[in-house]
């Protein structure tokens, strides 16, 4: 799942598209998507990480240990943020080995629609938050190093490129 070539690169700088509406295919995909990034291990993923630029975040916060607790976000919004911020150290399945700490608001409410195709409205906070955010970012074609400092994007893009090449 890591960035291995510039192409990869590319389709994460994409804005995905919205999704028609919530099909078996979709499913499919999104059980597909799941599996991928407990495979990684990661707790979120966006379809444009595999290379699909569609509006489908799949996440599961269950921590080892405890019962698997998936769930499926399409064409998500987020609806309000808080004034209050919340910094975590965040990293990425598609910029492999570089982690920083990234400000972000620390409630959002979002309205997405979930596996069955509903419209959920819900109010995110702690880990959900970040994740959340950080998921409907890769569906702008931002990156949490868009965040950092010029400085720290550069570092990050630099180590990222030498991870590339010793693959
Ligand atoms: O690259 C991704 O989108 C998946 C990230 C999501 C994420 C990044 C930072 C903070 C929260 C979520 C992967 O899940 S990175 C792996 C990970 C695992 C546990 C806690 C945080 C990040
Ligand atoms: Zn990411």
């Amino acid at each position: 799942l890591t960035v291995d070539n510039a192409a990869d690169m590319a389709v994460l700088k994409k804005i995905s598209t919205p999704v028609e509406a919530v099909t078996d295919d979709l499913r499919a995909l999104m059980d597909d998507m799941l599996e991928t990034m407990y495979d990684a291990p990661g707790i979120g993923l966006a379809a444009v990480q595999i290379g699909e630029p569609i509006r489908v975040i799949v996440m599961d916060l269950a921590r080892e240990g405890e019962e698997p607790a998936p769930r499926y976000f399409v064409n998500p919004e987020i609806l309000s943020r808080s004034e209050e911020v919340l910094g975590y150290e965040e990293g990425c399945l598609s910029v492999p080995e570089y982690f920083d700490e990234v400000e972000r608001p620390s409630k959002v409410t979002i309205r997405y629609m979930n596996y069955q195709g509903e419209t959920v409205v819900e109010e995110a906070e702690g880990l959900y938050a970040v994740c959340i955010q950080h998921e409907m970012d890769h569906l702008e074609g931002v990156l949490f190093i868009d965040h950092l400092s010029r400085l720290r994007r550069d570092r990050a893009i630099t180590k990222v490129k030498k991870a590339r090449r010793a693959a």
